[in-house]
């Protein structure tokens, strides 16, 4: 069997490690998401659903246990391979948008495959197909503030399928948006990520968007289950 896109095993990760306060998030933290597959993370608000997400997106570093991306072991891994295996691999998705104010939304998706060195006509050609696909082509010229919330978070999934990373990870991607909006985007995103075949991780409260998913995965006292 090929490797999964994700692997995180046995994943230790304290905040104030060895100190009075300390807390402990993930105690023993096991996943494997596949090329193709998509998995609904649940877990109640404190539980470490972000502090798993930074880990697996290689923002932060577990205190053990291993995190491979592609069957490369990347938890301990030198800050600039992990930098560059999180361009090259990996989309974010947050719950509030964070688009740049001062671009449009096409612009707000060619700039990090610029960063990635892509030329700027490929790179708007790809924007352009990516807002049609996300249903909103129509609103390429328009900047953050001209844009429904629903409208953003589609122009945020593009812009985290900009580079076709391999995995796209999302905390709450609809979760600020009312229950018809985020239908509707949730759907759009999984249209999307089912065409491109890549492994999707997406923490949600939301338990019929979980349901909709491949698999759920419960994180409770710092386990999935
Ligand atoms: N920098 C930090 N220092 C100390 N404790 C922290 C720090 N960051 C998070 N925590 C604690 O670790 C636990 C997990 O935090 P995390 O942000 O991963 O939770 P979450 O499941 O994403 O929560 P929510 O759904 O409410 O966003 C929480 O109890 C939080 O208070």
């Amino acid at each position: 069997m090929s490797e999964p896109v994700l692997a995180l095993d046995a994943v230790e990760k304290s905040y104030n490690r060895g100190k009075p306060g300390e807390v402990r998030v993930l105690r023993g933290a096991s996943l494997a998401v596949a090329a193709g597959e998509v998995v609904a993370l649940v877990a109640p608000s404190g539980a470490g659903k972000s502090t798993l997400l930074h880990i697996a997106g290689l923002l932060d570093t577990p205190d053990a246990g291993q995190v491979r991306i592609a069957g490369a072991e990347m938890g301990a891994a030198s800050d600039r391979k992990r930098t560059a295996a999180r361009r090259a691999d990996i989309g974010f998705v947050y719950q509030f948008h964070h688009l740049l104010p001062e671009f449009t939304a096409t612009e707000n998706i060619v700039l990090p495959q610029l960063a990635a060195g892509a030329g700027r006509a490929k790179a708007e050609a790809r924007a352009l197909d990516l807002l049609d696909r996300m249903g909103i082509g129509a609103r390429a010229d328009h900047r953050p503030a001209a844009l429904s919330g629903g409208e953003q978070q589609r122009v945020a999934v593009c812009r985290a399928l900009a580079n076709a990373p391999r995995l796209l990870l999302a905390d709450e991607p609809t979760g600020n948006l009312d229950p018809a909006t985020s239908d509707r985007v949730f759907d759009a995103l999984m249209e999307l990520v089912r065409g491109t075949g890549l492994a999707a991780l997406i923490a949600t409260h939301n338990l019929e968007l979980a349901a909709r998913m491949d698999r759920v995965l419960h994180l409770e006292a710092g386990r999935l289950v």
